[in-house]
């Protein structure tokens, strides 16, 4: 279980998160969207440990998130991080690696054989065998996207981060890519967190979705109020005039909204 606990995140006076306070339990696929820059991603980082919060607290089973990444937790950027002098099964062999041997990078023997045997099994799950000796730069977006995943996937995480994975990938692509983190989340019993700016695609995969938005705006300050999560809902039962009008307010940039409306 996630707990988030009045969580705030500041830079300087620029507060982006504002008296955050939810709870997610294990199994579930929640769907952040929001407006450009409202802290989406700054919150996924927190969920990682690659920043932390600066007031509030975040708690997974009981304890707060470690300062620093760990196995427990996965992520999966737009911008695929592959190392391009490794081929396909190289890379995700080198993601376990890390993991079993943080001094060295390196695994010998025996242990090697059995972590190059997951890394096989997961690219066949990710459907990339047939690509596991070639390298990144002979891949196309959607297979390095896979690539990625299986990548995160190896180090077993209990918690997926997602941040708009799939977001420069073509529609055909996509809906793959869809079928498959749905597969992957059910199989695997994965938490997952995935940033959307396609509300569709938000209502598609997740069980429940957030909209981030900032229920107060001062145009002469506009770091001076943070982004709280505006809409908290079960995926499946959303009016369509509701939709219509979230959707509105995820595309508006932040300086056409009018002061003081709230969401
Ligand atoms: N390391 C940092 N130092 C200072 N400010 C930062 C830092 N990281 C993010 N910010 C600021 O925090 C705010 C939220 O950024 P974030 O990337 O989380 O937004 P987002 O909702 O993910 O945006 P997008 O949808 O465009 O990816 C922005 O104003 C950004 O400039």
């Amino acid at each position: 279980m996630i707990e988030i606990k009045n969580l705030w995140k500041e830079y300087g006076d620029n507060v982006v998160l504002e008296d955050i306070s939810k709870t997610v339990n294990d199994g579930e696929f929640v769907t952040l969207v929001g407006t450009s820059g409202c802290g989406k991603s700054t919150f996924l980082k927190m969920l990682l440990g690659m920043e932390s919060p600066t007031r509030g607290q975040l708690l997974i089973d009981g304890q707060p998130i470690p300062d620093e990444p760990d196995q427990s937790r996965g992520i999966v950027f737009q911008q695929y991080s592959v190392f391009p002098h490794l081929s396909v099964l190289e890379n995700v062999m080198i993601a376990r690696e890390f993991e079993r041997a943080p001094l060295l990078g390196k695994l010998f023997g025996g242990r090697k054989k059995q972590v190059r045997e997951e890394a096989r099994a997961l690219l066949e799950k990710v459907g990339l065998t047939p690509a596991a000796d070639k390298y990144p730069h002979e891949l196309s977006g959607g297979m390095r996207q896979r690539l990625a995943i299986a990548q995160a996937l190896i180090r077993k995480p209990k918690v997926l981060l997602l941040d708009e994975p799939f977001g420069a990938l073509d529609p055909g692509i996509r809906a793959d890519m869809h079928q498959l983190i749905l597969e992957l989340w059910r199989e695997h019993n994965l938490t997952v967190f995935m940033v959307t700016h396609d509300l569709s695609e938000g209502f598609y995969l997740g069980t429940r979705l957030w909209v981030f938005d900032k229920v107060r705006h001062d145009p002469q300050a506009p770091g001076a109020w943070g982004a709280q999560i505006t809409y908290d809902l079960p995926v499946g039962e959303i009016p369509a005039d509701t939709l219509a009008k979230m959707q509105q307010q995820i595309n508006e940039p932040e300086d056409k909204k009018i002061t003081g409306e709230s969401a």
